[in-house]
């Protein structure tokens, strides 16, 4: 047996100590959750982001009609979280101000995560995660299917506060990727005729394309229950259908977040089907696949978010995962693309460009 020496001793007691500490992140951590989404549905971002001044609690408290005691509570925790500040009024007495984070609570600011949290709090997608060990014992199980008796575009079809709930979730992510991608690399529009967004939601992705590129003609295509609650929008066309059957004509087939939701055969017989909406448009001819792209050895806080999307994926999803660059390799080789490029732009989804 090996002798215990006094450093390594001294090294355990270290890494017994920390792991007390750390451990009340995984022990505690659901009321981070808890007291943003409190934040969120109360407006309290909103409402400071139109202060000229900090606003003090008793301000604070009488504007929302509430007393103070529990809203001082959660201010204290968020506070503590980086989440809203605190300074001086010109009066002197402390207020409590925006910081970057809340900034990102807003209902309806820009690259707001307001509606993604709500999406994420909600008993729909935190239920499955009771299931996640039940999918992991059994490949066949699904833990979303084993929560709610039906799989995720079943439920949304049949529940339209659910529906909403995703689409406004997905669009507010949406907002922030489109103008990332826009300004991260533009080259990747440049010249195209027509673009149908598969799985493109309410059309958010196209409003944005065509503010920018206003020549550009769009296809919102999804399911029928999505596009016919979709606001209309000049140069936008909504089309109903399952992208499993077909998918419209168009010089561009877009992709943003829709190939993590399925498996490899799944995505194989989509992406096919892309690769015959745009076989008329000959080399100017592509699919744009906006996804994440595990990289196995990136130790940066972006592969973190991929990792978590994954868990997100096990968990929401029958077959759906994020993948490694091998993995998006064989997905398009198999659907019959023979050449594609991986462009990352510092977020934590990339754009694939897939050729025919
Ligand atoms: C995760 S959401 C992504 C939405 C959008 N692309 C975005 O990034 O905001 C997946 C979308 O795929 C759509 N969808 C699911 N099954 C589909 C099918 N068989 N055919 C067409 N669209 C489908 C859903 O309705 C949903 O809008
Ligand atoms: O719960 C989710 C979340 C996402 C998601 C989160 C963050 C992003 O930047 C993109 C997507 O996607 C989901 C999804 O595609 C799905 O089918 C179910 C649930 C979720």
């Amino acid at each position: 047996m090996a002798a215990i020496t006094k450093s390594n001793a001294a090294h355990g007691n270290d890494e017994t100590a920390q792991a007390q500490v750390d451990i009340w992140r995984f022990v505690y951590g659901f009321t981070e959750m808890g007291a943003v989404k409190c934040a969120i549905e109360l407006g309290i971002p909103d409402i400071l982001e139109n202060q000229a001044q900090p606003m003090t609690l008793s301000q604070l408290s009488s504007t929302l009609s509430c007393s103070s005691t529990a809203l001082f509570r959660v201010m204290r925790f968020l506070m503590n979280r980086g989440i809203f500040g605190e300074k001086k009024t010109t009066e002197g007495s402390m207020g409590y101000v925006q910081t970057p984070l809340s900034r990102l609570l807003r209902k309806d600011g820009d690259n707001s995560l307001a509606s993604m949290i709500l999406f994420q709090t909600s008993s729909l997608i935190i239920d499955p995660y009771h299931y996640l060990s039940a999918r992991v014992l059994d490949e066949n199980a699904s833990a979303f299917l084993l929560a709610h008796g039906k799989d995720i575009w079943q439920d949304a079809a049949q529940n339209p506060d659910h529906s909403k709930l995703l689409e406004d979730a997905m669009a507010s992510d949406t907002r922030r990727t489109v103008r990332e991608v826009l300004d991260g690399c533009p080259e990747v529009f440049d010249g195209l005729s027509s673009v149908v967004n598969v799985g493109g939601g309410d059309g958010t992705a196209l409003r944005i394309l065509i503010e920018t590129c206003p020549w550009i003609r769009g296809i919102n295509f999804d399911l029928p229950h999505v596009v016919s609650v979709a606001p209309k929008c000049e140069g936008i066309e909504h089309v109903g259908g399952d992208m499993f059957k077909s998918v419209p004509k168009a010089n561009v087939a877009l992709l943003k977040w829709i190939l993590h939701d399925w498996n490899d055969d799944e995505c194989i017989q989509i992406l096919k089907n892309c690769r015959e909406a745009i076989s008329e448009y000959g080399t100017t001819g592509k699919v744009i696949i906006v996804e994440a792209v595990i990289e196995e050895n990136r130790g940066d806080k972006l592969k973190d978010v991929g990792l978590m999307l994954d868990i997100i994926m096990l968990a929401q999803t029958e077959r759906g995962k994020e993948r490694t660059a091998e993995e998006w390799t064989y997905v398009l080789r198999e659907a019959g693309f023979t050449r594609h490029t991986i462009k990352n732009f510092g977020s934590v989804q990339s754009v694939i460009e897939a050729y025919p």
